[in-house]
C-alpha cells in the first residue's frame, strides 16, 4: 500500500477547503490554516483538515488569493525546507518566476484546478468540486518526485491532469476564463438603464451569459493584474468583434458573420465526458409545469432505449409550460422524436 503525503493547506476558502474535504474523504492526513481565524475554524469544522502539529508536512498546498500567492509560496518554501509546495492560483507564470528566483524551484509545482464557483469562502466548499474537471500542472523546473506528488492530489480528487507550460497556460486561461468573466460582467453592467419590470423579461440566454457576473471582484482584480498582457490581448479581440458589428453598413451581415464564427468555436468546447457538445443533438419538448411530467418524459425516452446525455430546462415564471431540451446522440434523435410524438408530447424542435 502506498502512503499518502502528510498535507498542509494554506488558505481555507472555497478552493482550499474543497481540496481539504476531498482529500480527507480519501483518507489523507490533512491540516489546514487560514489568515482569518474564523475561516480556519469553519474549515476545520466541516472536515477540511485538522490543526497543524509539529510534524513537517510532505506537501503544502497554497490556496490563497492570487495576489498574495507568490509571497505565501516563498514563505512556505522557507518554512518547510523539505516539503513540496504547490499552489492553485488562476495565473501561473509570475508565481513560477518567484519560486525559481528562490533557488527552491525543484520543490515548487504550479497547478490550477479548472473548476470553481462564483461564490467564494469555505461555506461554499464541496469535496467533489474538481471531479472530472481538468487540473493543470505546470512542472517548470520541479523534480519528478514533486510533480508525481501533485499528480497524486489530482488523481485522488478524480481530476483529468493536463501538463502545460506556465506561459501557455496563462495565454489559454485569458481566453477560456479571465476575459469571459470581464465579458459576462460587461453584459450584466449594460442592464443598468433598465427598470425592474424590463429586467423581469430576461430569458435563459441572459442567465446563461451572466452567471459568473455574480463573482467576487477581489480575486478577479488580482487575476487581471497578474495576467494583464494576455487578458488585454483577448479583450482587444472581443472589442474588435463587437466593433465590426457596431460599425457595419450591413449590420445583419456582420451579425451573421459573428454568429457563424461563434458557432464554429463554441462547438469546440468540450461537453460532458470530455466529448464535444456537437456530438449530441437537441430534442426540445414542451413540458407542462406540473409534478410528474418531467419524470414521464425521461421514462418515455428510456422506454425506447435512448440515453439522455444532458438535459436543460427553460422555464418562465407565470407560464404553465417549460421547454425541456434532451441532448442525445445524433443517431437516436429521430427515433426519439417519433416515439415522443406518438406518446403525445409536443416536440418544439430537433
Ligand atoms: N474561486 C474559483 O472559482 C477558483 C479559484 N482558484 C484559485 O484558488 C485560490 C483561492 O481562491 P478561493 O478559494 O476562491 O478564494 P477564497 O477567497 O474563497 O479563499 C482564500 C482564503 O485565503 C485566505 N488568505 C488570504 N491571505 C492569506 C495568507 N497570507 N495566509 C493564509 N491564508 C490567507 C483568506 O482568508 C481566504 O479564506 C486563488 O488563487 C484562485 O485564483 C482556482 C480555481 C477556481
Ligand atoms: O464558475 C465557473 O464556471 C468557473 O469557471 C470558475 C473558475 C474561476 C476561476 C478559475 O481560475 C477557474 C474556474
Amino acid at each position: 500500500m502506498t502512503t499518502t503525503p502528510l498535507t498542509h493547506i494554506v488558505g481555507a476558502g472555497l478552493i482550499g477547503a474543497s481540496i481539504g474535504i476531498g482529500l480527507s474523504a480519501e483518507g489523507w492526513r490533512v491540516t489546514i490554516s487560514d489568515a482569518d481565524p474564523e475561516t480556519e475554524l469553519l474549515a476545520r469544522s466541516i472536515g477540511a483538515g485538522g490543526a497543524p502539529d509539529r510534524n513537517e508536512p510532505d506537501l503544502v498546498i497554497v490556496a490563497t488569493p492570487p495576489g498574495v500567492t507568490p509571497d505565501v509560496v516563498s514563505n512556505a518554501l522557507n518554512t518547510w525546507p523539505n516539503a513540496v509546495v504547490v499552489d492553485v492560483a488562476s495565473v501561473k507564470a509570475p508565481i513560477a518566476e518567484v519560486a525559481a528566483r528562490s533557488g527552491q524551484g525543484h520543490r515548487y509545482v504550479g497547478s490550477h484546478p479548472m473548476a470553481g464557483r462564483e461564490i467564494s469562502g469555505a461555506m461554499a466548499a464541496q469535496g467533489d468540486l474538481f471531479r472530472a474537471r481538468p487540473w493543470v500542472i505546470c512542472p517548470g523546473i520541479a523534480s519528478a518526485k514533486a510533480v508525481a506528488m501533485v499528480r497524486s492530489v489530482a488523481d485522488a480528487l478524480l481530476c483529468d491532469v493536463v501538463e502545460m507550460d506556465a506561459e501557455a497556460h496563462d495565454r489559454a486561461v485569458a481566453r477560456v476564463s479571465h476575459a469571459p468573466q470581464a465579458a459576462a460582467s460587461a453584459v450584466a453592467a449594460a442592464l443598468g438603464p433598465l427598470v425592474e419590470n424590463d429586467i423581469a423579461l430576461a430569458g435563459q440566454g441572459l442567465r446563461d451569459v451572466t452567471r459568473i457576473a455574480a463573482s467576487h471582484p477581489a480575486m478577479w482584480a488580482d487575476i487581471a493584474r497578474l495576467n494583464k498582457r494576455s487578458l488585454v490581448e483577448t479583450l482587444d479581440h472581443i472589442v474588435a468583434e463587437l466593433d465590426a458589428v457596431r460599425k457595419a453598413d450591413d449590420i445583419g451581415a456582420a451579425m451573421t458573420a459573428l454568429i457563424d464564427r461563434g458557432r464554429r468555436e463554441v462547438a469546440r468546447i468540450p461537453g460532458k465526458h470530455g466529448g464535444a457538445k456537437r456530438e449530441w443533438e437537441a430534442v426540445t419538448v414542451i413540458v407542462p409545469d406540473r409534478p410528474g411530467h418531467l419524470v414521464r418524459l425521461l421514462s418515455d425516452a428510456a422506454a425506447v432505449g435512448v440515453n439522455v446525455e444532458d438535459l436543460s430546462i427553460e422555464h418562465s415564471p407565470r407560464q404553465p409550460v417549460g421547454l425541456t431540451t434532451l441532448w442525445v446522440l445524433p443517431q437516436s434523435a429521430s427515433e426519439l422524436v417519433e416515439a415522443l410524438e406518438k406518446g403525445g408530447w409536443v416536440v418544439a424542435g430537433s
